[in-house]
């Protein structure tokens, strides 16, 4: 440990990366998480980054990368070097699941996700007529995401 210190080691705080769809809610997780209360949002281009500390002291970086279509080639230089992957899902839009899913899809096969946990958030459940995470038989998203599961371990 003491060679560790003298060569400058420094433990850093956990990277947790927050991708998504655009409009899924992503920066208002952020700015929620940050200051407590629900903010206005503009579309994110590039990203917004950032420090938070749990009620037990641990602290981590949040990077919240802007979800556009033109700005998804860019998700793969966020993903190197990260300690949790959140997806957020927008449940209410149902015409963009396929969409949503695909893009979790490409970024779960970087190279730098391999045994990265990953939290998938299916947000706006305030809105009425979203998908519940136990709607339909199976449900849409567990459906999708079995596939998507299945596929990856092939
Ligand atoms: N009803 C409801 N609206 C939400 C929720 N979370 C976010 N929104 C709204 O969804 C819209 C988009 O939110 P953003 O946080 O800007 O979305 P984003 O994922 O950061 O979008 P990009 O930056 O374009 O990738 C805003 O109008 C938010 O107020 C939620 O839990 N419930
Ligand atoms: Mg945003």
């Amino acid at each position: 440990m003491g060679k560790l210190f003298s060569k400058g080691w420094r433990k850093r705080d956990a990277r947790v990366i927050v991708l998504g769809l655009d409009f899924a809610g992503k920066s208002t997780l952020l700015y929620k998480l940050k200051s407590g209360q629900a903010v206005e949002t503009c579309p994110t281009v590039g990203f917004n980054v950032e420090s938070l500390r749990t009620p037990c002291g641990i602290s981590f970086t949040l990077w919240d990368v802007g979800g556009q279509d033109s700005l998804r080639a860019s998700w793969p230089n966020y993903l190197e070097d990260i300690n949790t992957l959140i997806f957020v899902l927008d449940s209410t839009d149902t015409a963009r699941l396929a969409e949503a899913m695909a893009a979790l899809e490409e970024a779960l096969s970087h190279p730098g996700m391999a045994g990265i946990p990953v939290l998938l958030l299916a947000n706006k459940q305030d809105v009425p007529g979203a998908l519940a995470p136990a709607e339909g038989n199976p449900p849409p998203v567990q459906q999708q995401l079995n596939k998507l599961f299945t596929a990856i371990q092939q």
